[in-house]
């Protein structure tokens, strides 16, 4: 970490664990004396004939937070018996280097953790040095792994927790670029407005350059290996190296990283042939991107004064693979795009293992897993599927520990992966793939066949799922429908080679990315089922989205755009979901209708955080519950049409928005009115990371918000830019400062003023709302001082029931809807699928 002074990293921490570790340190303190009594007791007794188990259980007693002294003189039989229990306990954490303790020194680090007397640790240091030379030895570590769990379980985390004095969720570190001075603003507002009055004629060549250069996505996946398909590898041939957020906020300090090309940078882009060098002192930069929209992703260094453009050290274009290596992969490999069996032919030569497909072994995966299922592992019928009903093991009281414990884990495991230039970490592996505790999704069947698959097989990997097409390619991975085998279970796989992400730099990209999947658990935003390492392949199991996104569904509504109603439940989904970014201190960076998928029963999720920003986030309750009125909060209620005050059933569908036809004038004021004060009345919890700042070039050029263009260092409040373009995209089926091209478009962004076409009709309320988001200058900008919170007051959303959105009705989908599970079974799994159009990709390079 040191390395990298702006890195982001999230630090956690919380009242629950603060509270927790202070319980446990008093009475595992006492219980530790008081074991130790008992074990001398015992010893003298049994004439140092104890036997490993019942050491074993004096640990757990000793350690069992709740058990009392009086319950340590239980005989065998009991001890056995509570030996058994204990062996469950560690299930909500799993034994991992992310806790922080190193293997050898987990135990007496643990014990100085608890701040355990002297004497007790060293008596306990005794015992076990007395149990290390004997033959058991793996018993010992057994008893460690125990050790380490418990500790992870009473204690914080030392070094990725800092204990803030607010008890406040407190992320660090992201760098804080100070802000140009007013001066330097005006100066170079000033500067931007001029060239760009004189930009429009010489953008168009940098335009068409652009075009040029850009890559189409246009591999084709199939089922079943289909070698001749080139997905990635023809796009990644033409990728410039492009800098990375994560690198950008977190070198801040260093050097701009590597972009593209300069010899072709310079002869594409002559001197004054890019506006947008102009506009922002800049310096272009193509760069291929699917999607149809250009996204920008630039590293900024404001140390520089002058523009120039960098070098680009390395050859841009990757050599395809040779076929001949795709023909030794093992099957499961046959389903991947070129890229990733390329990849995979890669390591396979490399290793001198027959077994390929061999997927790395993660530690704390295998002990999560055996812990979640207590008891031996249950040999799995080959048939099981989604329909398993079993009970859920009892790993639910430790989960919001276990949680947070993951939190600052996650935060712990990427300063060391971003210190490192290698792949992924498998520790991380753990986190995903075996909890399952997301309380939102946990009757979800997903979770429950991915268990079986992991008491199966141990570890998961490619070879357990058949790949059944390919849903898209993304700038850093594939990503494929899959179904788990011997289930009918489909998950969407995003599979990113890490070689090639360490060769491009967009590993940092890849671990923002897979780290904030990890930490997700929100109706609206993606559920990661599992993540594993096969080889030098990076998987992430995810919910899979069968509705396509919403630039798709827009498309394909009459007038290429949405009736209000259903904009406004799409936006208000997405509300809800940034909402809850901005309150783990992430900004999304990166909204447009494709980010947006449609899910199976119509309610969205938004995917791709890949260009996402972590930072500081103070969450303030600006008002407490204990002010209000129980009766006002059931105010918003009373509009369900459920005749059961507090149903929560998805089955009572609850009308999110209020009746818009009222009988009189008065009686629609007095409503109005009386909602205003319920939301007034409710307790208000804000969490907009204000502090939140980022130099980096990144979005999508239409939505790019003028700070960002402008080069003034960014925050959260550029979630609420894109959120008011995407509410005008989504009723006007266009983006309001749309340009001829790019750079025209940038140009509108900072100089054009708002306006709104006649046609359609938009109510005055979606305009307003629109107005409010889209102010050029941040600090004005509606949400920009309390978050969502701000925005969910506007009167565009009046009488939508936040709280049960996700029980409303969504609009109607057109029958365009990807493929269910039938759909898919039913086309067999020799066909071959059209990759999604692929369209734009541009980087620039700024200075
Ligand atoms: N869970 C999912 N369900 C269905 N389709 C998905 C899912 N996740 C991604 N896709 C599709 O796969 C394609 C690639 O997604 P991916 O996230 O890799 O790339 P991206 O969205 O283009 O972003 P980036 O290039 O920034 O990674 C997208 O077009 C997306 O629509």
């Amino acid at each position: 970490m040191g390395s990298f002074s702006g890195t982001c990293e999230i630090i956690e921490a919380r009242e629950e664990l603060n509270t927790g570790k202070t319980t446990g340190v008093y009475q595992l303190s006492s219980a530790f004396s008081v074991a130790e009594k008992n074990q001398k007791h015992s010893m003298l007794k049994l004439g140092y004939k104890h036997n490993l188990d019942n050491e074993i259980n004096k640990l757990f007693e000793s350690i069992h937070l709740k058990t009392s002294s009086r319950d340590l003189g239980i005989s065998q039989n009991g001890s056995s018996q509570k030996m058994k229990n204990a062996s469950k306990k560690p299930i909500t954490v799993s034994h991992s280097p992310r806790v922080g303790t190193s293997e050898p020194l987990s135990l007496k680090q643990a014990l100085k953790d608890l701040r355990i007397s002297k004497a007790s640790e060293m008596a306990a240091m005794k015992r076990l040095s007395m149990l290390a030379p004997s033959p058991r030895v793996s018993e010992v570590g057994r008893i460690k792994t125990m050790y380490n769990s418990v500790v992870a379980e009473t204690s914080q985390p030392g070094p990725s927790f800092i204990e803030n004095e607010e008890n406040r969720i407190e992320t660090s570190v992201v760098p804080k670029e100070s802000k140009s001075s007013p001066m330097e603003k005006a100066i170079q507002y000033h500067q931007t407005a001029k060239i760009t009055s004189s930009l429009i004629p010489t953008v168009r060549s940098s335009s068409s350059t652009v075009i040029a250069t850009t890559q189409n996505d246009t591999g084709t996946t199939l089922v079943q290996l289909q070698s001749d398909l080139v997905c990635s590898s023809s796009k990644v041939g033409v990728q410039s190296q492009k800098s990375e957020p994560g690198q950008t906020e977190r070198q801040t300090s260093l050097p701009s990283p590597i972009l593209s090309n300069s010899n072709k940078s310079k002869s594409e882009f002559p001197k004054n042939a890019s506006a947008s060098t102009k506009l922002g002192n800049k310096a272009f930069v193509p760069k291929t991107r699917r999607k149809g929209r250009g996204v920008v992703l630039v590293t900024r260094n404001k140390n520089l004064s002058k523009k120039k453009l960098k070098q680009d050290s390395g050859s841009t274009i990757s050599a395809p693979t040779s076929k001949e290596m795709n023909n030794k992969l093992v099957p499961g490999s046959n389903q991947l795009c070129e890229r990733c069996r390329c990849a995979l032919a890669n390591t396979s030569q490399v290793n001198s293992q027959n077994s390929i497909v061999s997927e790395s072994t993660i530690p704390g995966d295998g002990v999560s897993l055996s812990n979640v299922h207590s008891g031996p592992n249950k040999p799995t019928s080959s048939s099981s599927s989604c329909n398993i009903s079993r009970s859920v093991p009892k790993v639910k009281k430790n989960a919001r520990l276990k949680e947070q414990l993951e939190f600052s884990q996650s935060s712990k495991s990427s300063r060391g992966e971003y210190s490192s230039s290698t792949c992924t970490s498998d520790e991380s592996n753990a986190s995903g793939s075996s909890c399952g505790i997301r309380p939102h999704m946990s009757k979800d069947v997903r979770w429950e066949a991915i268990r079986h698959a992991q008491m199966q097989h141990g570890v998961l990997g490619l070879r357990h799922f058949n790949l059944l097409k390919k849903l898209g390619c993304g700038d850093i991975g594939t990503v494929y429908l899959a179904e788990l085998v011997g289930t009918n279970c489909l998950f969407a796989i995003k599979v990113m080679d890490n070689e090639f992400l360490a060769r491009r730099k967009k590993m940092p990209r890849a671990q923002t990315e897979r780290e904030i999947l990890r930490i997700l658990d929100h109706p609206f935003l993606p559920t990661m089922y599992a993540q594993f390492t096969s080889d030098n392949l990076s998987c992430l199991v995810m919910e899979y989205c069968p509705g396509g996104d919403l630039h798709v569904l827009r498309q394909k509504q009459l007038g290429r755009s949405f009736s209000e109603k259903a904009a406004r439940f799409y936006v208000a989904e997405v509300l809800l979901a940034l909402e809850y970014l901005h309150m783990l201190g992430i900004v999304y960076r990166d909204l447009k209708p494709e980010n947006i998928l449609v899910r199976e029963d119509g309610h969205i999720m938004l995917t791709d955080f890949d260009l996402s920003l972590r930072c500081v986030v103070r969450p303030m309750l600006l008002k407490s519950s204990f002010d209000v009125d129980p009766a006002k909060i059931s105010g918003p209620r009373a509009q369900s049409s459920c005749i059961e005050p507090f149903c929560i059933e998805p089955s009572c569908q609850v009308p999110c928005f209020s009746p818009r036809i009222i009988p009189d004038a008065a009686k629609a004021r007095k409503l109005k009115a009386d909602l205003r004060d319920q939301i007034r009345s409710l307790p208000q919890l804000v969490a907009e990371p204000t502090d939140a700042r980022s130099n980096s070039f990144v979005g999508t050029h239409e939505y790019l918000a003028p700070e960002i263009i402008k080069g003034e260092g960014h925050g959260a409040a550029v979630d609420w830019w894109t959120f008011g373009v995407f509410l005008y995209e989504l009723l006007y089926g266009r983006t309001p400062f749309k340009g001829s091209n790019n750079e025209e478009t940038l140009a509108n962004v900072v100089l054009q003023s708002l306006r709104f076409p006649d046609i359609p009709f938009v109510s005055f309320q979606a305009r307003d709302l629109i107005r409010g988001l889209l102010v050029k200058e941040p600090e004005n900008r509606l949400g920009s001082l309390k978050g969502a919170a701000e925005i969910k007051q506007h009167s565009f959303f009046e009488g939508l029931n936040w709280a049960l959105i996700r029980c409303a009705i969504p609009p109607e989908l057109p029958e365009f809807c990807d493929f269910g599970v039938s759909d898919i079974t039913s086309q067999g799994k020799g066909k071959y699928f059209e990759c999604k159009a692929a369209g734009e990709h541009v980087e620039f390079e700024l200075f």
